[in-house]
């Protein structure tokens, strides 16, 4: 299947005016414990188009995240979105968030359609009692991610995949202009990967904006227009063919890429990207992915034995 980005055309991307998509200046955000977790961060993206996060556990992803939605104060710089502060933004829904599976409570006894039921509770009135649009939005938010036969299924009920499609389903439930995406890849199967990965690129045509933060390097080049790279702060950031490249990767994750060839016995550096590929330190693999972008966990000594680390 053929996921290739394809530029987008328009006055908007012409002009790559990010006025209108999220623009973040300088931000610097330090936890209570004195941790300064994200430092002078500066990037723009532009509405219609999905932009990769990129960076090694630990380099501020989540944090970002956070300080786009406002759940974490920036101490200097600015983020604006669609042209408005975050306060704004958020009273006015215009953000949707598909949180990581690790911070809900899949215990919660709440059934599929309640959970998407909460997308609409922006658009509600203070006594929250759905209107038929809030059913025919949940509806129709449930039969884009293929989970409609699910709807009376409680939430902890459900597989991973099935579980990230339903918080899918809840943002576009929201209907947010920008959805914020944390590693919706992490524990999906390649085949809910590729629905995924079909539906941002549906909404992106409708020209929302997306930030989708990623350990699958394999796929960002796949449907990611635009790659911003982290580490503390913002290395790089811009279209993904001048920004996903080797030189920003080493240095995002502190290590060398290399690329195997899957199955074979061979290691070289130009094999094509879509085979196994691992930035290592030459001591350990630190990143490693497959050929559908994959992540490969804990994998056998690459250096010494390349043929095992492709299995
Ligand atoms: N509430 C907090 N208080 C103090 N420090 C925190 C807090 N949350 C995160 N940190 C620290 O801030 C840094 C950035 O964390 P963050 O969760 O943003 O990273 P990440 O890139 O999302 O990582 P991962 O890929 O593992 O999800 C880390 O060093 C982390 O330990």
């Amino acid at each position: 299947m053929n996921l290739q980005v394809k530029p987008r055309s328009g006055p908007e991307a012409a002009s790559g005016d990010a006025g209108g998509g999220i623009r973040v200046s300088g931000a610097t955000v330090t936890y209570r414990n004195g941790h300064r977790a994200l430092l002078d961060a500066s990037f723009e993206i532009p509405t219609g188009t999905i932009t990769a996060l990129v960076g090694v556990n630990g380099s501020g992803k989540s944090t970002l995240f956070k300080a786009i939605m406002g759940f974490a104060r920036l101490a200097r710089g600015e983020i604006s979105i669609l042209g408005l502060s975050v306060q704004e933004a958020l009273k006015k829904n215009l953000v949707a968030y598909v949180p990581q599976a690790e911070e809900v409570d899949w215990n919660f006894p709440v059934l599929v359609e309640d959970v998407v039921m909460m997308g609409r509770y922006g658009h509600m009135n203070m006594l929250r009692i759905p209107k038929k649009a809030d059913h025919e939005a949940v509806g129709a938010a449930l039969a884009r991610v293929g989970m409609s036969d699910f709807r009376k299924r409680q939430i902890g009920e459900l597989s991973g995949g099935q579980k990230k499609r339903v918080f899918l389903a809840r943002a576009l439930a929201q209907d947010g202009r920008v959805i914020l995406l944390d590693e919706p890849f992490t524990g999906v199967d390649v085949k809910t990967e590729d629905a995924i990965i079909r539906l941002l690129i549906g909404l992106r045509d409708e020209g929302r904006v997306m930030l989708v933060s990623t350990h699958n390097l394999g796929s960002v080049p796949e449907f990611c227009d635009r790659t911003v790279l982290l580490k503390n702060t913002v290395l790089a950031y811009g279209p993904t063919e001048t920004t996903f490249t080797r030189e920003n990767l080493e240095l995002a994750f502190g290590g060398v890429l290399r690329h195997f060839v899957l199955g074979g016995d061979s290691l070289h550096d130009d094999a094509d990207p879509r085979q196994l590929s691992v930035i290592t330190d030459d001591e350990r693999p630190l990143v490693m992915y497959g050929a559908k972008g994959q992540m490969v966990s804990q994998p056998a000594k690459p250096e010494s034995d390349p043929e095992a680390a492709g299995k």
